[in-house]
């Protein structure tokens, strides 16, 4: 565990970066400092590793105060991420990523070895090994930075920023790459960042700071996004924080319309191919069979956003829900996707923040089975005239229905 006793920071020309800051990292999970420009994250986050040294208060690593530590052997031990990577331009990947175990000593043939090994690791090609960095996308480039952060195993990791200079798409690769590893691995992990959507996206706990490092709120996501502290908290969140939550919660508890009910909405019908997968939506009333896109989600690996996208996005307003093999196993309109909210519906944040995202190993919400509707007793959807080759009782209890 990393704490912050009344931690503060002066610079010489009198300026505060931090003042008094009381913060325990626990051990094992990711904690987030979010907030505006200069409010001092990247401040605290170098206490810890002693590139910047309190004016007052004192930060622990496990108990000792890490001004007892010599700083090189202290900064061995802890895995430093920075914005852009900050790799050694000379030197090849597999160096950059030796670059700890040659510093502790290891022989060349051992370093190489684990260097090796940790390209697998954050997802790239052995042959990456042999290109220098300017040879890398930025996106590469951050991967090398991760495998170097981790290479000689410390068991803390500080992340100034690291994702902030690629694209959306190749960021939020990243950051589901950091959750994985995470899973595996259970490093002590400060994490900064100005971005509200990664840090609750990331953070086991996210802390939300204010000018000189003060602690405007502290908690887990979804309770940042549900109960702010204040307004200036609040007003940092976004207006769109209630949509934003629908990503840390589980697809899990949306209610399936089971697809023996029939796979016609409206006017549209759902084809599927001899493996039970989805090829697409077709207009009943078209003259020509276009296919239209079948949006899908996986209830048991995907978020409430996902599972509303696809059902916005769906011609049909309804979302595929799919198994790991990419059978279909029901649909959810988008009134079902949202009753999933309601919190008596299964998967509930009671079941604990899911901080790694339900698509990470561990979540118990995403593990919760699947609900099913029961047939009603009588009547039935009145679109639904059952799909190809298949019968049954019609309609749904919960709103499950489509049309257009
Ligand atoms: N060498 C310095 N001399 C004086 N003030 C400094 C110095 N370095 C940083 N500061 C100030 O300390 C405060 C905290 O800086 P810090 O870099 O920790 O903020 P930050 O929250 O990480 O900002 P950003 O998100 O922009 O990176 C800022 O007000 C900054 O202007």
């Amino acid at each position: 565990m990393i704490r912050f006793e009344g931690a503060g920071m002066r610079h010489p020309d009198g300026t505060i970066a931090v003042e008094g800051l009381d913060l325990e990292v626990p051990t094992g999970r990711i904690t987030v400092l979010v907030g505006p420009s200069g409010c001092g994250k990247t401040t605290l986050l170098r206490m810890v590793n002693r590139m910047v040294e309190p004016t007052s208060g004192r930060v622990l690593l496990d108990d000792t105060d890490v001004a007892e530590l010599e700083p090189a052997k202290l900064r061995r031990g802890i895995g430093y991420v920075i914005q852009q990577a900050g790799l050694f331009p000379h030197r090849k990947v597999i160096d950059n990523i030796a670059t700890v175990p040659y510093l502790l000593g290891w022989d060349r043939k051992k370093a190489r070895a684990r260097a090796a090994e940790l390209l697998e690791l954050v997802g790239l090609a052995p042959e990456t090994a042999k290109r220098y960095p300017f040879q890398l996308s930025g996106g590469q480039q951050q991967r090398v930075g991760v495998a170097r952060a981790l290479a000689a195993d410390p068991p803390v990791l500080l992340m100034d920023e690291p994702f902030s200079a690629v694209d959306p798409v190749v960021r939020a690769g990243l950051q589901e790459e950091l959750l994985r590893l995470q899973s595996e691995l259970h490093k002590t992990v400060l994490f900064v960042t100005h971005d509200i959507e990664e840090a609750v996206r990331l953070g086991d706990q996210v802390v939300v700071l204010r000018e000189h490092g003060r602690i405007a709120q502290l908690a887990d996501p979804h309770t940042l996004l549900t109960t702010p502290a204040d307004e200036g908290v609040a007003a940092f969140l976004g207006r769109d924080r209630g949509l934003r939550g629908l990503a840390l919660r589980p697809a899990s508890g949306v209610r399936l319309r089971p697809v023996g009910d029939g796979l016609r909405y409206g006017g549209w019908e759902l084809a599927l191919d001899d493996g039970h997968r989805p090829i697409g939506w077709i207009d009943r009333d078209a003259v020509t069979a276009e296919l239209h896109p079948a949006a899908a989600f996986r209830p048991d690996a995907d978020t409430l956003r996902t599972a509303l996208d696809a059902a916005v996005l769906s011609p049909a307003g309804v979302a595929v829900a799919l198994d790991a093999e990419g059978r279909v196993t029901g649909t959810a309109s988008r009134e079902a996707v949202l009753a999933a909210l309601r919190p008596d519906a299964s998967g509930s944040p009671a079941a604990g923040p899911s901080a790694t995202g339900p698509s990470a190993t561990g979540s118990p919400a995403a593990d919760a089975p699947v609900r099913t509707d029961k047939p009603p007793a009588a009547g039935g959807h009145p679109d639904d005239t059952g799909g190809p080759g298949r019968t049954g009782s019609t309609g749904s209890t919960d709103g499950a229905d489509g049309g257009r």
